[in-house]
C-alpha cells in the first residue's frame, strides 16, 4: 500500500545550530511518530547567540521543492515558519491555493530569540492578504499578535481582543502564545473557529533555553492533526509536549539553548485548561 504512513510538511528556514526552524520541526514530527518532509525557503547561519547570515531560496526552487513533494508524498497537514520576504510568501501562497496538503498551520515567525528580523515589513502585509485566509490555525507570539492585530497587548483582555482581530483577517483558529509575558505562570490563549475559547496555564520554567519553542508547538499541533486529533486536543497535547521539552532541558550552546525534543510527555506536563474565563 502506497503512502499509508501519516505524512506532514514544513515550509521554513534552516537553523545551522539545529534548534529552530526546519530542524525543530523535523525533530518534533519524529517525536510524535509522523513522517516529516521539508521545503527549505532560507538558510540561516545561526546559533544560540544569534543569526549571523541569511540566504533566501529562489521562488522557482521553492516551487520545484513543493512540486516534488506533492507529486509523490501524501501530506495530510502542513506548517509554515520563517518565510522572510514577499517573493517567498507569494510562491508559497500560490502553491497552497492549488495543492491539497490538508490543514495549514501558519506560524508567523517575525523575529528570532536573539532579536534578528526574519520577515520584512512588506512580507507581513503579504502574509495578511495571501496566507492568513488559507490557514486553519495561526500561532503568533505576543509581539507578532500585536503587529498582526495592530493593537498593544498589556493584559488578558488585550490578548482576547487581539486574537479576535486576527481571526477576522480570515483564519479559522488562533493560538496566541504567552511565552513573552512575565509572571510565574505562562498563559496561552486559544480562540477556535466556532467562537469558543480557553486559556492554557502552566508554570513558567526559569530558563533561557527556549530556542525554537514556537516552532516546536506549531509542529507538534501539525503532527497531532495529521494523527486525527481535533484542534482543541491537538493544541493541548502540543502544549504538553513543548512544556516537556523545556522542563527536561539539555545543555547546548552559550545563549538561548535548544529544547530537548526527545522529552516524553507525562501527565505532569499537561497544562491547566481554563474555560470561559
Ligand atoms: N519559560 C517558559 N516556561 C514554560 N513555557 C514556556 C516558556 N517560554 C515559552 N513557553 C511556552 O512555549 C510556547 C511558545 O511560546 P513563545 O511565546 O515563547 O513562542 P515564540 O516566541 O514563537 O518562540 P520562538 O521564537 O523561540 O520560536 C508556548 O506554549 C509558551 O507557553
Ligand atoms: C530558521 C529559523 N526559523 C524560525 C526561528 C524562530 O524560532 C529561527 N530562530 N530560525
Amino acid at each position: 500500500m502506497v503512502n499509508k504512513t501519516p505524512q506532514v510538511l514544513t515550509i521554513a528556514g534552516m537553523d545551522s545550530s539545529g534548534g529552530a526552524g526546519v530542524s525543530a520541526d523535523l525533530k518534533t514530527f519524529a517525536a510524535q511518530g509522523v513522517y516529516g518532509a521539508n521545503v527549505i525557503v532560507a538558510l540561516t547561519a545561526q546559533n544560540t547567540m544569534g543569526v549571523q547570515q541569511v540566504s533566501m531560496t529562489s521562488p522557482s526552487m521553492i516551487h520545484a521543492q513543493l512540486k516534488s513533494v506533492v507529486d509523490d508524498l501524501k501530506i495530510s497537514a502542513v506548517k509554515s515558519g520563517m518565510l522572510g520576504d514577499v517573493p517567498t510568501v507569494e510562491a508559497v501562497a500560490e502553491f497552497l491555493q492549488q495543492a491539497d496538503f490538508g490543514d495549514y498551520i501558519l506560524d508567523p515567525v517575525m523575529v528570532a530569540k536573539g532579536g534578528a528580523h526574519l520577515l520584512s515589513d512588506e512580507a507581513i502585509v503579504a502574509i495578511k492578504s495571501s496566507l492568513i485566509p488559507l490557514a486553519t490555525l495561526i500561532t503568533p507570539n505576543m509581539p507578532e499578535a500585536e503587529v498582526l492585530s495592530g493593537s498593544n497587548i498589556t493584559n488578558h483582555e488585550d490578548v482576547m481582543q487581539s486574537a479576535s482581530k486576527i481571526q477576522q483577517l480570515g483564519v479559522e483558529n488562533v493560538l496566541l502564545k504567552g511565552g513573552h509575558a512575565s509572571g510565574k505562570d505562562v498563559y496561552d490563549y486559544i480562540l477556535l473557529a466556532d467562537g469558543s475559547h480557553f486559556w492554557l496555564k502552566s508554570s513558567r520554567v526559569d530558563t533561557i533555553r527556549t530556542h525554537g519553542t514556537g516552532d516546536t508547538i506549531s509542529a507538534a499541533i501539525t503532527a497531532r492533526l495529521a494523527l486525527g486529533d481535533d484542534m482543541k486536543k491537538a493544541i493541548i497535547y502540543a502544549k504538553a509536549y513543548v512544556d516537556a521539552t523545556i522542563r527536561e532541558g539539555i545543555d547546548v550552546g552559550h545563549g538561548h539553548g535548544p529544547l530537548n525534543h526527545q522529552a516524553r510527555v507525562a501527565d505532569r506536563h499537561f497544562p491547566e485548561v481554563l474555560e470561559n474565563v
